[in-house]
């Protein structure tokens, strides 16, 4: 079987060694750091920590530039490989378009990911968290690309903008998928020993990954899925084992991303947690994702 599992973007992704690593790896695809029209050295260091709980990031969108990852796109060997999807965070809409454009024009089997969510950009709100924008970008984008792609979403926390998110999603028959969830954003994680934050940009705000997201990431997965009839939801967070992979799927996840336990880990994450959930689905008597995708019990 093809594994559900790869990795969020932003993890063992930014360099071709990274991306070769990743298609060498166990995971059933990979995802391309999100680029910029420039290359960008990212936010000054410290800018990630892991905790007993996950990570705290706020790398500041270091990348190559797109022009980088569309190489490797034109390289990559689509017959005999995973599915390789590109993640695109352009610093504006006229960005996103010029970047989305030069993918259109190779007509590559490659899918595009809009990031709607970077929570570390000093200055930048989240596309994400500004829907008016958000259905913008996405109008513009439909005017001319005419092939499949998604969108990773910050996580949200109101019932009403499960609900205002969806109604501008369901807008866009080619947006064919959503990633839940980026990193829940600008959370500050204290050393008490130094009395000191542990990361440098933005005195110490950065995203959350890992054991801190989980609730927030599965609420998501599981409320779009009921939200975007016809759409799949990617789950990302909070995954760690083939527990937390279980419970996305039985949320509703299509598939399952590996962000801080994959950075920690390596590559043999994958391994490890498509064995654990093949193991917790024998246990549990189901042979495939769909005998329990989406089966999530209400009391
Ligand atoms: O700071 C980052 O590069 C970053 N960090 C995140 O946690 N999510 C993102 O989408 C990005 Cl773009």
């Amino acid at each position: 079987m093809t594994s559900p599992l790869y990795n969020a973007s932003g993890v063992m992704c930014r360099s071709v060694e990274d991306l070769e690593a990743m298609r060498a790896s166990s995971s059933g695809a990979l995802i391309t750091k999100s680029c910029t029209l420039e290359p960008r050295e990212g936010n000054p260091e410290p800018r990630y920590f892991v905790t007993p709980l996950g990570s705290i990031n706020s790398m500041g969108l270091p990348n190559y530039g797109y022009q980088y990852y569309l190489d490797y796109a034109e390289k990559y060997d689509y017959a005999n490989n995973k599915p390789l999807f590109i993640s695109i965070s352009g610093m504006s809409l006229a960005d996103n378009l010029t970047i989305i454009k030069a993918f259109h024009e190779r007509a590559l089997p490659c899918i595009l990911e809009v990031n709607l969510s970077c929570p570390n950009l000093p200055g930048k709100p989240q596309l994400g968290y500004d829907l008016p924008a958000a259905q913008h970008a996405l109008e513009k984008i439909c005017e001319f690309y005419d092939r499949p792609f998604g969108v990773k979403l910050p996580p949200y926390f109101d019932v009403s903008h499960f609900d205002q998110a969806a109604e501008v999603f369901n807008k866009f028959d080619l947006l064919k998928y959503v990633t839940c969830i980026n990193s829940v954003g600008n959370g500050l994680v204290i050393d008490v020993d130094a009395e000191s934050v542990v990361i440098k940009p933005k005195d110490g705000l950065g995203g959350l990954g890992g054991d801190y997201v989980l609730p927030t990431a599965l609420a998501n997965v599981r409320e779009f899925v009921r939200r975007l009839p016809g759409k799949q939801v990617v789950g990302c967070g909070g995954v760690k084992s083939g527990r937390e992979a279980f419970m996305h799927i039985l949320a509703g996840a299509t598939a399952v991303q590996v962000g801080s336990c994959l950075y920690e880990e390596g590559v043999g994450a994958f391994d490890r947690i498509a064995q654990e959930l093949k193991d917790l689905m024998a246990a549990k008597g189901y042979q495939k994702l769909s005998d329990f995708r989406g089966k999530l019990k209400t009391l």
